[in-house]
């Protein structure tokens, strides 16, 4: 008897860090960070033409001006799959909620189901701050999501690092209560994976079981290991994550390597 097909795996990517300004053409560390996210999401769709899902991970305005985030959710409709947003440090609530139109169904906090997988998407800014922190609200919203929970397993995506990247400069910022947080995911063996943005760079890891994942910026990135704030000089890009039924996960990432964006080495910091 020929065995059974299985069941083709979920595919998302997952975008990050676009940093857009109100004015289109404005650059960040010396790159254009519109262009360079035309660029990543033209490649986006000419790589996963069978991308399901989108989770775009904060820092998706450099300003947090309604325009910049118009014209993100406007170049983002050009993609056929549904998009999930998350707030980071450089968002700003409101101007969000309005460029959304007020249709926060999709915004962080929030969660959604696709095939034998769920997603939750939280909110780990603090209004005005860098660093991040999941507040009683956050952690509450994480362990009823994850007690409602229906599907096999899930992932958990948020701005901030919940584990040290190896930076001095940068672990400063990661959120205030990791003990806490993967305390709460232990509880849950359902959690396959902790996906996040703001370092700018790519990191896969391992804790209690969860695969851990960080994705570079579709603009700058931040070179890995570096003491002090320091740019690198690779390209923009985006993480793709193909999920199976049976929880196991691959994932790789996508950078645009035809360009030269020509970040400003230089700058010590913005
Ligand atoms: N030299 C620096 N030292 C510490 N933090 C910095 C430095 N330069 C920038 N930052 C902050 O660190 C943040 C890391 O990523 P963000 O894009 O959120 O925005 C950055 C700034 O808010």
């Amino acid at each position: 008897m020929i065995p059974p097909t299985p069941a083709p795996p979920l595919r998302v990517v997952q975008l990050t860090d676009c940093h857009l300004f109100a004015d289109p053409g404005t650059r960040l560390l010396g790159v254009d960070t519109q262009y360079s996210l035309e660029m990543v999401l033209a490649r986006v769709r000419r790589e996963q033409p069978d991308c399901q899902l989108v989770l775009a991970t904060g820092d998706l305005s450099q300003d947090g001006s309604e325009r910049s985030y118009r014209r993100l959710i406007d170049m983002m409709a050009a993609l056929p799959m549904p998009v999930y947003w998350l707030e980071g440090n450089h968002d700003i609530s409101a101007p969000l909620v309005a460029a959304l139109d007020g249709d926060c169904s999709r915004l962080s906090p929030c969660v959604t189901e696709l095939g034998d997988w769920t997603f939750v998407l939280l909110d780990s800014s603090v209004p005005d701050e860098v660093p991040g922190d999941l507040s009683g609200a956050d952690m509450a919203f994480l362990e009823q999501a994850l007690s409602a929970a229906r599907t096999a397993h899930v992932m958990v995506c948020l701005h901030h690092h919940p584990v040290p990247m190896g930076s001095a400069w940068l672990d400063a910022q990661q959120i205030a209560d990791p003990q806490g947080f993967f305390a709460l995911l232990r509880r849950f063996p359902a959690v396959r994976a902790v996906v996040w943005g703001h370092v700018h760079q790519a990191f896969e890891g391992e804790r209690d079981g969860i695969k851990l994942y960080s994705t570079p910026s579709t603009c700058v990135q931040f070179k890995p290991g570096s003491a002090d704030f320091a740019l690198d000089d690779c390209g923009p890009g985006y993480r793709w994550f193909d999920l199976h039924a049976d929880g196991a996960i691959d994932s790789g990432v996508s950078r645009v390597d035809d360009i030269d964006f020509a970040p400003d080495l230089t700058v010590t910091g913005y």
